[in-house]
Parts: C-alpha cells; sequence; structure tokens
C-alpha cells in the first residue's frame, strides 16, 4: 500500500500561533516507516519528498510520478535510500539491481523510470527511508556502502554531545545535484545532536529519528534562535527543518537519526553558528 501526504510549512511568524498539536501537523511525519507500506510525503520546503518504505511481501514500486505532477517520481529529481533496518535489502532502478547492506545508501538519479524495492528477508525486512528532491541534472545512480561514506566526528563526552556524522551523499563521496544526505550515531552516554547549533539559510533539512527503544523520546527544538519550540519524537518519525529554522535535539535514550539536504549550495561548513547563549 502507497499512501501520500502533503506538508506547507508556515512562516517563522507562524510558529507563535502554533499549538503543539499544530507544530506536529505541519513539521513532523510521524511512524514513517511501517511494514507493508510505502508512506510518503510530499512537502513544500524545497519541494523535498520523505518516503518510508517496508517491503513485506511483493516489491513495493515507487516510479508513479501523479503526485508530484510527472509521469514518473524522478523524471526531474533525485533522491537518496537509506536501509535503516537489520538485515539487507534490494533495490531496482530500471532493471539495474543494488544490494543494500544495514546502513547503505543507494543515489537514484534524475531520470529513473521504474523503481522497486523489496526485502531479502520479508519477516526481517529492509527499513527503507527516502529522500528526494529537484535536480537540474542527472547523476548516475550509485551505491555507497557505510564504509564509503566520510566520517567526521564532532563533540566532547564532557558536554554529552560526542556523535560521529557520515556523509553518504556529498561531493567528497557521492556527487549529486542539490541533495544532500547523512547518518549521524551518537556515542553511548552522549545525547545532545548538533550541539552547538546553527542555522542555513541556503539549504532545508529533514531528520529521521530511528534506532531509539519504544519508550525513549528526543526532545527536538527548532524555530527561529530567539523564539524556539520543541517536538517530542520517537523512533521511526521524521522531522522538517524549514531553511530559518534551527535544528537540535536531546535524546532519553540512545538515538540515530538521517539527515537530508537540499538548497542552494552543498557546502556543508555553509553554516551561521548560533551561541547557545542567543538562544531563546
Ligand atoms: O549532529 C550533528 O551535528 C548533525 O548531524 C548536523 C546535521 O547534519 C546538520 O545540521 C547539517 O547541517
Amino acid at each position: 500500500m502507497i499512501t501520500w501526504t502533503t506538508r506547507h510549512g508556515a512562516s517563522p511568524a507562524a510558529i507563535d500561533r502554533m499549538t503543539t498539536a499544530d507544530l506536529r501537523a505541519e513539521y513532523l511525519v510521524e511512524s514513517i516507516l511501517a511494514h507493508g507500506e510505502a508512506r510518503m510525503t510530499y512537502t513544500h520546503l524545497d519541494r523535498m519528498v520523505l518516503g518510508g518504505i517496508v517491503p513485506t511481501g511483493q516489491a513495493i514500486g515507487i516510479g508513479d510520478g501523479a503526485p508530484v505532477g510527472t509521469a514518473h517520481l524522478f523524471d526531474a529529481r533525485e533522491g537518496g535510500i537509506a536501509n535503516l533496518g537489520r538485515a539487507a535489502g534490494r533495490v531496482t532502478v530500471d532493471g539495474q539491481r543494488f544490494d543494500l547492506a544495514p546502513r547503505d545508501v543507494l543515489y537514484v538519479g534524475r531520470g529513473a523510470r521504474q523503481v522497486e524495492l523489496a526485502s531479502q528477508d520479508p519477516r526481517n525486512p529492509a527499513l527503507f527511508y527516502l529522500n528526494s528532491v529537484p535536480a537540474g541534472m542527472s547523476y548516475p545512480h550509485r551505491l555507497i556502502t557505510r564504509d564509503q561514506a566520510k566520517a567526521v566526528r564532532f563533540g566532547e563526552a564532557a558536554r554529552a554531545n560526542l556523535r560521529t556524522l557520515r556523509m553518504y551523499i556529498h561531493p567528497e563521496v557521492a556527487p549529486s545535484c542539490l541533495l544532500l544526505m547523512g547518518i549521524t550515531d551518537l556515542e553511548p552516554g552522549s545525547v545532545w545532536n548538533t550541539m552547538p547549533p546553527h542555522l542555513h539559510e541556503r539549504r532545508m533539512e529533514a531528520y529521521l529519528y530511528f534506532d531509539m527503544a519504544p519508550q525513549d523520546r528526543v526532545i527536538h527544538l527548532m524555530g527561529r534562535p530567539d523564539n524556539t519550540r520543541h517536538l517530542v519524537v520517537g523512533s521511526g518519525d521524521a522531522v522538517l527543518s524549514p531553511a530559518w529554522s534551527i535544528h537540535m535535539g536531546a535524546g532519553t535514550g540512545p538515538y540515530a537519526f538521517v539527515w537530508g539536504m537540499t538548497g542552494e549550495n552543498q557546502v556543508y561548513q555553509d553554516v551561521d553558528p548560533v551561541p547557545v547563549e542567543n538562544l531563546r
């Protein structure tokens, strides 16, 4: 079963008038990874599409572009598909097969037509997570393994923010038109991601939190630095972060997250740091 939902986003001023439920309806996509389903969300934030695809039987095809107004989903866009499960999966793009071990990412270039996702063991399915954004040019489809990703460590254990970012779809690893995608893992005992925080008005971002115990939550912070709000998120929940928003979080237990970005440039260092003491 494939379902589509839409998120419109809002202006920074609008979040002042939004209740918790309003914020969650606009900036959170809950439980995106559902067994046997493809849960797709079309956002108006740089037209990023998020998808959770968990095949438990027949392969699930996501090639239909009707929800975005093209014949095929990837007619005018590129994508990254991460396998966040504990078992292998296969993605077939126009007959070309890619086997994704856990934590591998497939880059799908603009122009792909038939994209089919399958689990190698439907009883222990692959958990596929898609970020897709409009693309002006086409790069070859490419599998990026966890070992091929560029790993960068940030933070300090004493500040509970020690973490490793693995950059998969990134100019130094696998080129794309505009999409950037990677996975951040926290060290045991560290709870904070993206700390100290930053803004990047040239790029929006989406997070997918995963690998969390059912009872744990991340308190995700968003908003302008001087006007923050929070979202309480669980495993398998995705957060939309407009280009005007900070994005950071602290977990009550271990967690990891996928980050995907698109915008004017792919310069990872093109961020405006926000001193913690300036947050309100
Ligand atoms: O923990 C972090 O720091 C991140 O994962 C940073 C995000 O990738 C990000 O915000 C990129 O701009």
